[in-house]
């Protein structure tokens, strides 16, 4: 075994040598590239010679334009492939690969060796591959099969063989640290020991220890939509990240990073996960929030309320009077009942119901919401909704057009002839002297009529009303929304929905707080979709795939619209609803209604159940706490069992807590999170622990995620993993609610190797299976 140790060790120096040559000429061709495209920035005129005089010399102007642009492009794009390339190359001197299988292909008489590394390195002939992406087609070989037969796909077909062994490598600062023959070795000795370690501040590439049901994610490469049901901490996160690596590795040449989205959960998350993919020499996706792009389609005429704010008030409000009809408006507005009743409303609007603005000018009405009504609804009705829209706002375009002849006359225009600022009779000189066909130069001779002045005043006036008419603006959207909860008969009768019990009082709850110029968030998504029923849908086609992590916390509705937004992308859709803490989704136990979204047959599902972010004990404490939980499989990973420390008052509870993270600081641990059930308990157990050196309080606006001591509402460290994590109280008293089953559940599992729950008072019934189990040790501190 020595022996082939020192074998390895010096096949990995001379791969080094080879790294370090490619690393030196590259830097040496990337600094030249660089001057080159400064050089051209700096002379870009003084290649050209703008001439203009005829036709041909303009033509030849723009001919050596073109031609420098072109070189200036090739040279900027060379240069940065090459700057790419060099960043990779400097971290495949660390850790030039982690793996390697000797295959014989069929048909062959000699089995190859291939290292896997993250990305490929040919050796100085530029004819053999010492190393290769871990993207690469026979790659794949590594993480789906033991030894013994195995294929792989290519573009050019399968291909078959024998995987005779495999290897795992230990390599650190380009030293060979320990070697694993995996066909051997019992267990997984490279993850036990990745998976033992403290947490960054980022999210770690998981590239050397992919399993097989997440490669199948990663590789994924059929039909629209990809359903991954993943439990906490399979890896779900990780997998979205390293496929996005292998779409850019695999499409590199029709596919860039910005025409991949990654939906995540909040701002926070996306610094988390931000450097997976620079470390694998990959440029980050697109990364938004849905709550971001409903601000970004809404918030100029709404006051938007927040998903967090919905929450808390979830989480908070339970003795607030209304609270049971806002929970059940909150349903009823997420289901698919509700979406089919919006649809089915557009059409019904096509006989009645459509309400419009009055649209003024001056403070004048030109065009009552009447008026607008009785013309649409008499006029063209044989042709489709849209195009009647179309012809009305033709039909009001062309009324302006008589309106602005009749307003040149009328006194304001002289007025405000008189009241013309100096800049802006200027900028109208200049603008009437181009369109008399006067040169930059002469334009100072150009005497302005006033016949001309007064009709380019009347045209600026007339500007916004023009832009209010033709994006479709004198539509009364939300007048037409509101009448879902006005009119008695319209849900019931006309639409047939069946509504929640205290229909009523949701009612009354909706108007009132539009009525405020607010929006709840349950009601964003639907009042955009029929928005953009009525006046057309906003699409992007460029996006080809998207990714929706924490996917539970979505309604149907929301993807429904996505699908529509990104008419052109492939969807890969990652949650786990035993993680669903949205009030929407209590209930909602899968993806059932996914599997429509494109068609079955464009839809796969992939279950993932192991999982790996916890010790065995974490998990088999965890997955007691929900139902069907035992089919959750624990990675064999030893550590302590969770304790639950049962305390007599806050004060108490406080001093536990300091005591219990000056232990874990000293004991080493890096990453600890104070979870608590909401902002409002979080800010008051951060007033209580403040005096802890840099503890943190992390609030729905935090973008930064930290390490060090922090303390967290529930809903904001979906996602996140902590060394060790304290449930600040887990009593009775805080998650008594079967509602907040799932909200216990997510905050438990974000522990990766210690897990300490206080109780003031009774403990939660949610801990009593896991009581019953010894599966939780319970101490009691008076
Ligand atoms: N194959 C793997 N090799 C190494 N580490 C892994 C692997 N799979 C998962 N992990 C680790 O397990 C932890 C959990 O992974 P991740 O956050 O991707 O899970 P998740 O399913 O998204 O979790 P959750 O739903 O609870 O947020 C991370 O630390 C990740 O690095």
């Amino acid at each position: 075994m020595k022996a082939v140790f020192l074998d390895e060790q010096q096949r990995l120096n001379s791969v080094l040598n080879v790294i370090n040559d490619q690393t030196f000429q590259l830097e040496s061709e990337t600094l030249k590239l660089r001057n080159e495209v400064v050089n051209t920035r700096k002379h870009f005129w003084d290649e050209i010679k703008v001439n203009t005089d005829s036709f041909d010399d303009f033509l030849e102007t723009v001919i050596n334009l073109r031609q420098e642009a072109q070189a200036l492009a090739v040279g900027e794009s060379t240069h940065h492939y090459a700057s790419k390339r060099l960043a990779v190359l400097h971290r495949m001197k660390s850790v030039p690969y982690f793996g390697r299988i000797d295959f014989l292909e069929e048909g062959f008489s000699e089995q190859e060796k291939i290292y896997i590394g993250i990305s490929s390195l040919m050796d100085a002939s530029g004819e053999d591959f010492l190393i290769y992406d871990w993207r690469a087609p026979i790659s794949s070989v590594y993480y789906d099969y033991e030894p013994g037969p195995a294929q792989y796909t290519t573009p050019g077909g399968k291909v078959y063989g024998d995987l005779k062994e495999k290897w795992q490598y230990v390599i650190r600062d380009g030293k060979l640290q320990s070697m694993f023959d995996t066909s051997l070795t019992i267990g997984d000795e490279i993850l036990q020991k990745v998976l033992g370690k403290g947490v960054d501040k980022y999210m770690q590439s998981i590239v050397a220890t992919i399993q097989k049901d997440q490669n199948r994610i990663i590789r994924h490469d059929q039909g629209r939509m990809l359903i991954v049901h993943g439990a906490a901490g399979s890896g779900k996160t990780s997998a979205a990240l390293q496929r996005i690596a292998f779409l850019l590795y695999k499409y590199r040449d029709r596919i860039k990073a910005d025409q991949i989205i990654l939906f995540s959960p909040n701002a926070m998350f996306n610094s988390y996960v931000s450097n997976v993919l620079p470390e694998l020499g990959e440029e980050n996706m697109q990364q938004v929030t849905f709550q971001e792009y409903l601000d970004h389609r809404l918030s100029k005429d709404f006051h938007l309320e927040n998903p967090y704010h919905q929450l808390e008030y979830v989480l908070t409000a339970a003795n607030n009077p209304s609270y049971s009809a806002r929970i059940k408006g909150i349903q009823f507005k997420a289901s698919v009942k509700f979406f089919e009743a919006i649809k089915l409303y557009r059409e019904t609007l096509e006989k009645s119901g459509l309400l419009f603005k009055d649209v003024k000018f001056r403070g004048k009405m030109i065009f009552s919401s009447q008026q607008l009504s009785e013309t649409f609804y008499r006029e063209h009705i044989s042709l489709s909704f849209q195009s009647r829209l179309e012809k009305l706002k033709d039909w009001l375009m062309n009324k302006i057009k008589e309106i602005e002849k009749v307003e040149r006359s009328q006194p304001w225009v002289e007025e405000e002839i008189e009241l013309l600022s100096d800049e802006t009779y200027h900028k109208i000189h200049k603008y009437l002297a181009k369109k008399n066909g006067f040169e930059r130069e002469e334009q100072a001779d150009y005497e302005m009529d006033q016949d001309a002045l007064i009709q380019v005043i009347v045209r600026l006036k007339l500007k916004a009303v023009r832009k209010q008419i033709q994006t479709l603006d004198f539509i009364d959207l939300e007048g037409i929304y509101k009448q879902l909860f006005t009119d008695p008969l319209l849900m019931q009768q006309q639409l047939k929905v069946e509504v929640p019990d205290e229909w009523q009082a949701i009612c009354e709850d909706t108007l009132q707080i539009l009525e405020s110029g607010t929006l709840y968030y349950e009601d964003a998504t639907p009042f955009l979709f029929l928005q953009e029923l009525i006046q057309g849908f906003q699409t992007n086609r460029s996006i080809k795939h998207i990714l929706i992590d924490e996917a539970q916390d979505y309604s149907p509705f929301q993807f429904e619209f996505l699908k529509r937004l990104f008419p052109s992308a492939k969807m890969t859709v990652l949650g786990d609803f035993n993680q669903a803490i949205f009030a929407h989704a209590s209930g909602v136990g899968d993806f059932q209604t996914l599997n429509h979204l494109y068609g079955e047959e464009q839809t796969e599902v992939i279950n993932m159940t192991r999982s790996y972010r916890s010790t065995k004990p974490i998990i088999e404490f965890t997955r007691n706490l929900i139902a069907n939980g035992e089919k959750i499989i624990p990675f064999d990973r030893a550590g302590e069992l969770p304790v639950l420390t049962e305390v007599e008052n806050h004060t108490d509870l406080h001093q536990c807590i300091l005591s219990k993270i000056s232990e874990l600081q000293s004991k080493g641990y890096g990453s600890i999170a104070v979870i608590c059930k909401s902002a409002e308990e979080s800010k008051a157990a951060f007033e209580a622990l403040n005096k802890i050196d840099g503890i943190k309080l992390i609030k729905s606006g935090t973008v930064e995620f930290e390490k060090g001591v922090i303390v967290i509402p529930s809903y904001l460290a979906k996602g996140i993993e902590f060394e060790a994590v304290i449930i600040y109280d887990a009593s009775e008293n805080v998650y008594g609610d079967e509602s907040l089953r799932r909200v216990f559940y997510t905050a438990c599992t974000r522990a990766m190797h210690v897990l300490q729950l206080y109780s003031v008072g009774r403990p939660s019934s949610f801990m009593q299976k896991a009581l019953d189990g010894n599966l939780l040790q319970h101490e009691l501190t008076s």
